[in-house]
């Protein structure tokens, strides 16, 4: 994505110069003469970066004015001031007013890049340390080797480097936004912005003021999302819960790529890959009138399914080791590992909030636990429900079948439970569950079917 720069400056022949001078290096310019027209531009679409002239002659607000005001409204927009009239304490007065750099008339072709190229730097680092700190425990890479999640990574690894629409399916908590990240960061956007935006938690009377700003009196009185994420994505969370007239005005700028403003009527013109996510059935929503289905069709270009934990039990050690990791290095608390037993739990547990879940049961576990790093994480710190589960499979065959059937019986119905068990812990595969319970692959099948359980999927089991 080529950068943006608006370059302001009351002669012709400086702005032509300039914009010759950037555009040969691969950069996008518009032009102002004054600060009327700059603000207009800045209206139409909020550049990367500002070239600006501290003498606009003819202008109502002169450069330094300008900036102040250009400040006040964005302040992390950078600005290089230029001028042939120079001083030391107007180059003083500019930065401290929140320009970025100065150079003086007549300049170098050579200093004005190396001044652009330093400054959008600038720029991206500041904006990725912010993102960095915001999201310091966020990760952009899924973790995890199975199956369902390894064909998730085929489709990113295909899509990512087109600018397709993705529609992201899958249960709450199961990984939605980490794999928009993920395409995020492997697309050619991934220097430009991604905007997270909640239709869920958003209240439905502020959603488009939030999604495309306001204006008031003609200037700018708010950013919306989809500015914002201009040479980036867009991410859409439960994107079902948007209103009917939103999801009419999201069509239209899918369609044309511009919008107004709420309270405007310029029409601003962006380049934004929208990517949504859901964890309702749209096809449902579409049935019942809550979904327009032109929008349906616009956003799901490219299907995503994320499956729910307990559909990919494998990844479940892998999940638990990353957290219990990241997590007591971010909280500066000893690595500690899972015993097995424990382990074993958290892979028969139903997960109804999926990653998310495991990740907030792996920060208690990890706060609450003693400081020595040899003491390894028993079943009982883990939280009851979790514990209650995987009790429950092993007390009822003990407490019911068991105790009082025959010995023959008994072992037949011990076998069925915990095989049951570890074929679920395995996601259904045979052969490492075999491998782990240290039987030959056919001998287990041939177990499986006499005792009664199909020797295919977990699912097949019951
Ligand atoms: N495969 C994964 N590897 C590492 N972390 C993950 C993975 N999947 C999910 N997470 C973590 O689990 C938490 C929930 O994930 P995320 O927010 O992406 O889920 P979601 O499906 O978008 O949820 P919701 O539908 O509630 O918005 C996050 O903290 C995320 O970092």
């Amino acid at each position: 994505m080529a950068l943006d720069i608006l370059i302001i400056d009351d002669e012709a022949d400086i702005r032509d110069l300039i914009s010759g001078i950037l555009e040969d290096e691969g950069y996008q310019t518009r032009t102002a003469y004054d600060s009327e027209s700059a603000l207009d531009e800045i209206e139409k679409r909020l550049p990367s970066l500002m070239v600006l002239d501290i003498w606009l002659q003819g202008s109502k607000l002169d450069g330094l004015e300008l900036l102040e005001l250009v400040k006040t409204r964005h302040r992390d927009l950078p600005v290089i001031m230029i001028s042939g009239h120079g001083n030391i304490e107007t180059a003083v007065a500019a930065i401290k007013k929140g320009a970025y750099d100065f150079i003086e008339k007549p300049f170098e072709a050579d200093h004005l890049l190396l001044t652009v190229r330093r400054a959008t730097e600038a720029e991206r680092l500041r904006r990725e340390n912010e993102e960095l700190k915001k999201r310091a425990a966020l990760v952009v890479e899924l973790t995890g080797k199975s199956a369902p999640l390894n064909n998730v990574r085929h489709v990113i690894e295909k899509v990512a480097g087109t600018n397709s629409r993705v529609l992201i399916h899958g249960p709450s908590g199961s990984g939605k936004e980490v794999a928009a990240r993920v395409i995020h960061a492997r697309s050619q956007r991934a220097h430009g912005p991604f905007i997270v935006v909640s239709a869920a938690s958003m209240e439905p009377h502020r959603m488009e003021q939030e999604l495309f700003g306001v204006e008031q009196n003609g200037g700018v009185v708010k950013t919306g999302f989809f500015e914002r994420a201009h040479g980036g994505t867009l991410f859409i969370d439960e994107v079902a819960d948007m209103p009917l007239p939103t999801q009419a005005k999201i069509l239209r700028v899918l369609t044309d790529q511009a919008f107004e403003r709420v309270g405007g009527n310029t029409g601003v013109r962006v380049d934004v890959r929208v990517i949504s996510a859901t964890s309702k059935t749209l096809v449902t929503e579409i049935e019942n009138g809550r979904f327009r289905e032109d929008l349906y069709h616009r956003l799901n270009v490219v299907p995503l399914m994320i499956p729910a934990l307990t559909e990919r039990r494998e990844d479940i050690p892998l999940l638990a080791r990353f957290f219990l990791e990241t997590l007591a290095d971010a909280t500066g608390r000893p690595r500690r590992a899972l015993t097995d037993e424990a382990m074993a739990a958290l892979q028969s547990y139903n997960w109804p909030g999926n990653v998310r879940q495991l990740k907030n049961i792996i920060e208690r576990v990890v706060i609450m636990g003693p400081e020595d790093p040899h003491e390894e994480i028993s079943i009982d710190q883990l939280p009851s429900e979790v514990r209650s589960d995987s009790a429950d499979l092993f007390r009822n065959n003990n407490d019911g079948a068991i105790m009082t059937s025959p010995l023959k019986e008994a072992r037949e119905a011990f076998e069925r439970e915990y095989l049951k068990v570890q074929i679920s812990r395995f996601s259904g595969n045979i052969s490492r569950t075999a491998a782990f319970i240290g039987m030959e692959r056919s001998a287990l099948h041939r177990k499986l079917k006499s005792l009664g359980l199909a020797s295919g999927k977990a699912g097949d089991i019951n």
